[in-house]
């Protein structure tokens, strides 16, 4: 499985840490940026990774900001991308029991890079539980139809 990464400055050291972890994992990724602490814009990095993860080139992508707010923001605004905010491993595994979320956002400013690395190990671990949960994914597919210009 290869993996999208991404982050601005704020996510910068943080995703060069989650890279190391993929390198453990044995795990294939591309990194999108940035490539430096100098200020960027995060969503120029969410248009990126999400739109790779949203044409299937990358089963899952991760996206780092300051709070990975912003950037879980703008990755959702591209159909087919379920981006989902994670500080915890419980949210972790269940937004990819539940949501199949397939671009995990986490913030450097708010976590330290312990837990990080266990919450991507985490997500990466879970898998999509279907059944309800994935009449409730069909009807978020639903809105992104009934709401794209
Ligand atoms: O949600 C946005 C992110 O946390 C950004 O990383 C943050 O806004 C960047 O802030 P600054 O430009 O002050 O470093």
């Amino acid at each position: 499985m290869k993996i999208a990464i991404g982050s601005d400055h704020g996510g910068f050291f943080l995703k060069e840490e989650i890279k190391r972890l993929l390198e453990e994992l044995g795990l294939e990724y591309q990194d999108f940026g940035c490539h430096s602490p100098e200020s960027v814009d995060y969503p120029d990095i969410a248009e990126a990774v999400g739109e790779a993860v949203a044409r299937g080139e990358y089963p899952r992508g991760i996206l780092i900001c300051g709070t990975g707010i912003g950037i879980s923001i703008a990755a959702n605004k591209i159909p087919g991308v379920r981006a989902a905010l994670c500080h915890d491993t419980f949210s972790a595994r269940a937004t990819r029991e539940h949501n199949d979320a397939n671009i995990l956002c986490m913030g450097e400013r708010v976590i330290g890079f312990g837990l990080a690395r266990e919450i991507v190990k985490t997500w990466l671990e879970g898998s999509f539980a279907g059944g309800r949960h994935q009449r409730r994914v069909d009807k978020i597919r639903q809105l992104e139809q009934k709401h794209s210009k």
